[in-house]
């Protein structure tokens, strides 16, 4: 299948979903990558990427390593290379790899081309789609980035054969928040069908993607509709950096945060309870966290406002109206969200 994203420019691209193809290009060429993608699938990549010239960036892997120094190694390995700007750069790993790559290619030479093969289940649904790049640092994450579109996104399902099963889980994660936000149909197929690496994969990845390309096709740089992909993420971001990206993988975090939003909307009428725990069923179904202890609720409520959705001092979130639709909003008033937080 392919999807397109449509952006009414010449940035618009296409999205295939299927075994990979033979791809060539009359380029140089710097595949980003790392050990562990590496030693599972670099030989089936180099059988199915030809280039001018090609080389390989290895970076470390782990959400930690998505900072600052990891992309001066990137943008060393495009130096190296001797990249100009019609060269291109691909992104050959989960959505780590797909970030950190697509912000390098927005900002070597002021820009250059690049196309994601993404081999996690979270960056074939969501991260290898839409163009938004970037790192972490101290403060929070994805502080540092770009809007930068990838020429092409090239979904392999196949590579998730070997994707241990909680980075499975975290991918699903990110499936049921665009079904939850966008579409009960959906969700109630989630809640019908399982979902592993031999059965009704690819159809989940359709939908996700299908659902996210529409959204990126009318919204590219969250004006508005596409905060809502996200949902879960206030809260999960600020849970990520409270544990310095270790203890959560970022999907995990995002389960997590779909739950807080949940209460929060419950507690607000825009959910039933009922609903709330359909929900929390179908992450527990895949082991996805769905608790996280605070410490300190006051700070946990302070690393909102460093959030890019927040600005003038009002926070955002995304509450989901019942199941298949859901609200952006700035008016939630702190004491009710104090309370959801003391809660869990
Ligand atoms: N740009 C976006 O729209 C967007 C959307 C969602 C998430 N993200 C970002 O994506 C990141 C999370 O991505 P992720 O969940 O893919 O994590 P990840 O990139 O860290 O990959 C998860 C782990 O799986 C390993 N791996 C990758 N492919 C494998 C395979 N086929 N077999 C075995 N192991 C494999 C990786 O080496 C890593 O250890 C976060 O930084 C998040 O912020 C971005
Ligand atoms: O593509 C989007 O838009 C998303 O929000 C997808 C999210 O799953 C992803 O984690 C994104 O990076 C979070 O958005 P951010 O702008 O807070 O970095
Ligand atoms: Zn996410």
């Amino acid at each position: 299948m392919t999807v397109k994203i449509d952006l009414n420019n010449e940035n618009s691209y296409e999205i295939y979903i299927e075994k990979l193809k033979k791809i060539s290009f009359d380029r140089k060429v710097v595949v980003v990558t790392n050990p562990t993608i590496a030693s599972f699938h670099l030989e089936y990549l180099k059988d199915n990427l030809s280039a001018q010239e090609l080389s390989f960036c290895t970076i470390p892997d782990g959400e930690e390593y998505k900072n600052m120094q990891t992309l001066e190694q990137i943008l060393e390995s495009c130096f190296l290379a001797k990249l100009d700007r019609k060269s291109l750069l691909v992104a050959f790993g989960g959505g780590v790899i797909g970030d950190m790559t697509g912000f390098a290619a927005s900002i070597y030479q002021r820009g250059i081309d690049f196309i994601q093969i993404p081999t996690t289940l979270l960056s074939q649904v969501d991260a290898s789609v839409g163009g938004k790049t970037g790192i972490n640092n101290r403060f929070g994450k994805n502080l540092i980035g770009s809007f930068h579109q990838p020429k092409a996104v090239y979904i392999d399902s196949s590579f998730l054969k070997t994707l241990p099963k909680r980075e499975f889980g975290a991918g699903v994660a990110e499936i049921i928040k665009m079904a939850v936000c966008f579409n009960k149909d959906f969700f109630m197929w989630l809640e019908n069908n399982d979902l592993n690496y031999e059965k009704n994969i690819d159809i989940a990845i359709q939908k996700s993607v299908q659902t996210k390309a529409y959204v990126v096709s009318v919204d590219e740089k969250e004006q508005g509709l596409r905060a809502a992909l996200n949902y879960g993420h206030t809260f999960g971001h600020v849970i990520e950096n409270l544990t310095n990206y270790k203890t959560y993988l970022h999907g995990e975090a995002v389960g997590i945060g779909m739950c807080m939003a949940n209460a929060l909307a419950v507690k607000l009428g825009f959910m039933s309870e009922d609903d709330e725990k359909r929900v929390e069923k179908l992450l527990k179904k895949y082991e996805i966290p769905t608790t996280y202890k605070i410490k300190d609720v006051e700070d946990f409520y302070e690393h909102f406002f460093l959030d890019k959705k927040s600005s003038n001092s009002k926070i955002k979130f995304i509450l989901p109206v019942g199941i298949g639709d859901c609200k952006i909003t700035d008016e939630i008033k702190r004491d009710d969200v104090i309370e959801i937080l003391k809660g869990f």
